[in-house]
């Protein structure tokens, strides 16, 4: 180096320290200002700075270097670094954030600060045993004496939901009993044993990999994004509902552009178009805990595949959680969920699913045999099938479940039909019970499709067996109720509807429905997640005032 260089290198250096000082504090403002954007700017910046001077150091002659003010520009990168986590991780850029926690954490590998931000990012994005690292760490640097407490409630909470995730045990007793009202409970983002694989109803489906019993748990999963409103009146209601979609459909379009694992998955969603052509996904995609940031190449989406992809995929928060949570009946929540895309609609389903919060729980609705595809309702299904080929045609496709096979099939449709009219012309519902059971026995229809056809015709089933009147009447000429109700619940599973009945036959007889099995119904329809002594408790409430 030449002599004069060597002398204006101090006042350079000296400048661009005082250029260093002026960002940092300006950034700090802004970052305490919340805003995130610009203070990202800042960071930046700063960053390059901070690396320009690092490396001009390192170029200098090691006599002439002074070991202080290098350690001082590793730490203001790091800081740097770290912050700008903080303020990417704010707008939920959390690839980003990731990468410049990683970053400081190279230069500090205990920087309490840095270790922090991440392990709240990787909570966030349910990988719980390594945010569980990340929090065990900051407890190993100095200043985590001084956030003990800060750090023990994450420490807690990450261990809490690892076992969730490992183990599947979740218990929601507390808060289905207090009628799912307040907070809903924090919950981790659980895979049960399930595969996705081809299936005959249509593309991919979820299939049980080992014998699922009512009521356990398939799966829990957080929406990649949700919108909830209270739509007004008919056509405030519509216009409510349009701006919600245009919400919707640009937070889908931000994670999507944010996480490459995200995208891949969304770019792997139906169309609703040549399902047959559609790749299955591995299962090790859908677990957070392991990191897969693509494959190198990612289809890119545009917006025409976006939106068919969420016509074909999004589902409405319909469950009875939702509606109390709203508190309204015009309540709208519509959300995009990864893994329960995969799952196929049935007529004759054999799991639900719950919303709490952003998550969906799909539980067993009756027992489901290894091997067998795992499917919910996307629409009512007890009923006709006359209405179900509507409302299917409504989702954009036409349902080819065995029922739907079953019924269309059947020899008798033209007698199924009549008694049909019949009740909407409103003939005796009794009369056309009757009718129906007497031709199940002519057909000679046996084993689950007598259960269908019960099914289709469940609303007259339950107003016969609701009424004293018509039990009086009928009741000898009809099978019993408990019959009845074990065929539809081998069909459609657990159902409110269905569970209610029982419960009202319970609390007028007494001893005609046994206990057990109005506990088992409550389990296929509540799932494993309400405990034993909570349902007990559940459907005794509704046994004494109907409310539950
Ligand atoms: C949420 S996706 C379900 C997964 C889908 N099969 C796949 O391969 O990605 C919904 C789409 O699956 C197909 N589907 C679901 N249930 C069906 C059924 N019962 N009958 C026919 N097609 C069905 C329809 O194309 C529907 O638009």
């Amino acid at each position: 180096m030449r002599e004069e260089d060597l002398q204006q290198e101090p006042t350079m250096a000296a400048a661009a320290e005082e250029q260093m000082q002026q960002l940092r504090s300006k950034a700090t403002e802004l970052l305490l200002r919340e805003e995130w954007e610009e203070s990202i700017q800042l960071y930046s910046h700063l960053i390059n700075l901070c690396q320009d001077q690092i490396s001009k150091t390192h170029h200098q002659d090691s006599n002439n270097r002074d070991p202080d003010h290098l350690s001082k520009l590793h730490k203001s990168l790091c800081l740097s670094f770290s912050n700008r986590a903080e303020a990417r991780s704010k707008l939920q850029d959390f690839t980003q954030a990731l990468e410049d926690c990683d970053r400081a954490l190279q230069i500090e590998a205990t920087h309490f600060k840095t270790l922090l931000c991440k392990g709240k990012i990787l909570l966030s994005l349910n990988r719980y045993s390594n945010a569980l690292d990340c929090f065990k760490a900051a407890l190993s640097d100095p200043q985590g004496n001084g956030n003990l407490e800060i750090v023990n409630g994450y420490l807690e909470k990450c261990k809490k939901l690892e076992l969730q995730s490992r183990t599947g045990s979740f218990d929601l007793s507390d808060w289905v009993l207090n009628g799912f009202r307040g907070k809903p409970p924090e919950l981790a983002e659980f895979i049960g044993p399930v595969l996705v694989k081809r299936s005959e109803i249509s593309g991919r489906g979820l299939f049980a990999t080992k014998n699922i019993d009512a009521g356990t748990l398939v799966l829990v999963t957080k929406a990649i994004a949700i919108e909830r409103g209270i739509l007004g009146g008919q056509d405030s209601g519509e216009n409510a509902q349009l701006v919600m979609w245009k919400n919707f459909i640009d937070k889908v379009k931000e994670v999507v552009t944010k996480c490459q694992r995200t995208q891949l998955l969304v770019s792997m969603l139906s169309t609703g178009e040549n399902e047959e052509e559609l790749e299955v996904p591995e299962m090790g995609l859908f677990r957070p805990e392991i990191e897969k940031n693509g494959n190198g190449f990612l289809e890119k989406l545009d917006m025409d595949k976006i939106l068919s992809i969420l016509d074909v995929n999004s589902l409405v928060e319909e469950a009875v959680s939702a509606k109390v949570l709203g508190k309204n009946s015009d309540f709208y929540g519509v959300g995009l969920w990864l893994l329960a895309s995969f799952i196929n609609h049935s007529c004759n389903p054999n799991s639900r699913r719950l919303h709490v919060g952003d998550y969906v729980i799909v539980h067993a609705s009756r027992d489901i045999k290894a091997g067998e595809e795992i499917t919910f309702m996307y629409f009512d299904t007890l009923s006709l099938l006359d209405k179900r080929v509507e409302m299917s045609k409504s989702w954009g496709f036409n349902c080819r479940c065995k029922r739907c096979k079953f019924e269309d099939g059947v020899c008798s449709k033209q007698e199924l039909r009549e008694i049909e009219i019949g009740l909407e012309k409103g003939a005796d519902v009794g009369g056309a019970v009757y009718r129906l059971e007497e031709g199940i026995r002519r057909w000679a229809v046996r084993g689950k499709e007598k259960g269908y056809l019960r099914a289709s015709f469940w609303a007259a089933y339950s107003a016969v067996y609701s009424s004293d009147r018509l039990m009086k009447r009928w009741g000898r000429r009809i099978p019993a109720m408990e019959a009845v109700v074990d065929s539809v619940v081998e069909v459609v599973g657990s159902d409110e509807r269905v569970l209610k009945m029982v419960v009202e036959g319970l609390k007028k007889n007494g001893g005609m429905v046994e206990f057990e099995r109005v506990m088992k119904l409550g389990r296929g329809f509540y799932g494993k997640v309400v405990k034993k002594q909570a349902m007990r408790n559940l459907l005794e409430i509704g046994i004494q005032d109907q409310s539950y």
